[in-house]
């Protein structure tokens, strides 16, 4: 996969011509591909691949630079190399309805009844240039965030 490849469409009704990408229906958090009308969130190709459209600047490319840096073949950097068995596959990136998205494992795919959990770490959930009312959208949110230093934001449970 490379970074140019072709352009395919997806509606939140799951239409993706003949290439079958649908909204990820087994999604526990974060954003919802076609929620309000945008294009930011996950994206399922159906073998095992789910695409991420990515979110506007800078929040997106940084991200994707993480990605690329990640899993490049030439990375060096032990902490990055680490940091590889902790991230689903990374696949490269692809076009869709003009969004670029992230393509990666689908980490979901291999089990029958999968358990997810969505987690933020860290003591704040917003960028260092975010503006005063992100800041305090994320801060009130959960508060104990602060000292715990982490916050689930999601999480699907199958009890058999
Ligand atoms: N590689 C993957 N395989 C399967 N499911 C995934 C994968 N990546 C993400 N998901 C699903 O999509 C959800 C959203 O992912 P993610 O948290 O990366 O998106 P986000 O929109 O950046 O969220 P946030 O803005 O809250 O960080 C996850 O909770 C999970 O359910
Ligand atoms: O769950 P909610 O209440 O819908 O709140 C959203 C959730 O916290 C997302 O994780 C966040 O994206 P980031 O993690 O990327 O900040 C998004 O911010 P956004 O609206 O600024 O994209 C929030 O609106």
């Amino acid at each position: 996969m490379t970074d140019t490849q072709q352009d395919h469409t997806a509606t939140q009704e799951g239409v993706c011509g003949q290439h079958g990408m649908k909204v990820l229906d087994l999604q526990v958090g974060g954003h919802r591909y076609g929620k309000n009308g945008k294009k930011t969130g996950m994206l399922d190709r159906g073998d095992g691949v789910v695409l991420k459209a990515l979110q506007a600047p800078p929040r997106g490319t940084r991200e994707l630079g993480l990605y690329r840096s990640v899993f490049s073949p030439s990375c060096t950097d032990t902490d990055l190399l680490a940091l590889r068995r902790f991230l689903p596959v990374y696949y490269g990136t692809d076009t869709v309805d003009g969004a670029t998205c992230l393509v990666m494992k689908n980490l979901a795919h291999d089990f029958l009844c999968p358990n997810i959990l969505d987690l933020k770490m860290g003591q704040v959930t917003y960028d260092p240039e975010a503006t005063p009312e992100k800041k305090e959208h994320e801060i009130v949110k959960y508060p104990p965030l602060k000292h715990l230093g982490f916050q689930i934001t999601g999480m699907m449970v199958i009890d058999l």
